[in-house]
């Protein structure tokens, strides 16, 4: 029944080094036909640095600034894109009022407002629901007796988490997990030390290129760390700017090393377009 979506395999090995991130995004703040131009930024992994406890995540402190200057300046937006559920990267990600929300790897979509988001519902029919709530009851079997593992649910899905298991229990989670998510799932995503399941066929890259028509974007910057970003690397041109943040196979041209590294070039980016 599902799609699994982690097994396109990226081809390209990225251009790595701290000055070549930061060199590029240079580059597009000076470049004023470049506009409108639209950042789009993964949550885990690379605003914030990956955490046993998900509830823990948070952005660098470093990368708050370069945020709320890239959302001030004329011609620039802003997007979070996130497989987290849309409620929890608001609470998390405390980012700038005018920032485009995508949760839910592109199934839920809101923009910040003074007073709170300004979103889309996500309307399960009652098909999903139940699928949704049986995935639940299958996916915690799935976890049943194996230390480490634990399940996650989600307004569209259910992610079974791995992180913190042995070697074995996690293999052993996973490879039952995405055999859940063929069965019951319309989309199945293969992250670190994570499957998900999704009752709603959505990606990361249906709902950049969305966002980007929406915004009439000339230019799109996307940065991300993880296989379900590679869904959002795909969608990009050859003017845009794609970055891989840490390591792994990735069809981006550019690579940061981390999140560290990938905020200290937003910094740079935020720095160059208010010269
Ligand atoms: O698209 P993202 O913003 O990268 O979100 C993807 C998943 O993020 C969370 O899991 C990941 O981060 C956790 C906290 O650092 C980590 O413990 C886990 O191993 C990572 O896979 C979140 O819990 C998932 O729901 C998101 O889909």
């Amino acid at each position: 029944m599902s799609e699994t979506r982690s097994s396109e395999a990226p081809t390209s090995t990225a251009m790595s080094g701290a000055g070549a991130v930061r060199d590029a995004f240079e580059r597009l703040a000076h470049d004023t036909s470049a506009r409108p131009l639209l950042v789009g930024l993964d949550f885990d992994g690379t605003l914030a640095p990956l955490q046993d406890d998900p509830a823990l995540s948070r952005i660098l402190p470093a990368g708050v600034e370069p945020l709320r200057t890239l959302v001030a300046t004329p011609g620039v937006a802003l997007a979070l894109v996130s497989g987290r559920a849309l409620h929890e990267l608001h609470e998390l990600a405390e980012v700038p009022v005018g920032t485009y929300l995508i949760g839910s790897h592109g199934a839920e979509r809101a923009r910040v407002t003074r007073h709170g988001l300004d979103r889309d519902v996500v309307q399960l029919s009652d098909e999903q629901a139940d699928r949704l709530a049986e995935l639940g009851a299958r996916a915690s079997q799935v976890a049943r007796g194996r230390d480490g593992v634990w399940v996650e649910t989600k307004p569209t899905a259910v992610v079974v988490h791995t992180r913190l298991a042995e070697r074995d229990d996690a293999r052993g989670a996973e490879s039952e997990a995405l055999a859940l998510g063929d069965e019951l799932g319309s989309g199945v995503l293969h992250g670190k030390d994570v499957v998900e399941i999704s009752v709603l066929h959505a990606s990361k890259g249906e709902a950049l290129r969305a966002l980007r028509d929406e915004l009439g974007a000339r230019v799109v910057v996307y940065a991300g760390d993880d296989v379900t970003d590679e869904h959002a690397f795909a969608v990009l041109t050859e003017h845009d700017v794609a970055v891989k943040v840490g390591d792994g196979e990735t069809s981006a041209r550019l690579r940061a090393a981390d999140p560290d590294e990938l905020v200290a070039a937003l910094a740079a980016l935020a720095e160059a377009l208010t010269a």
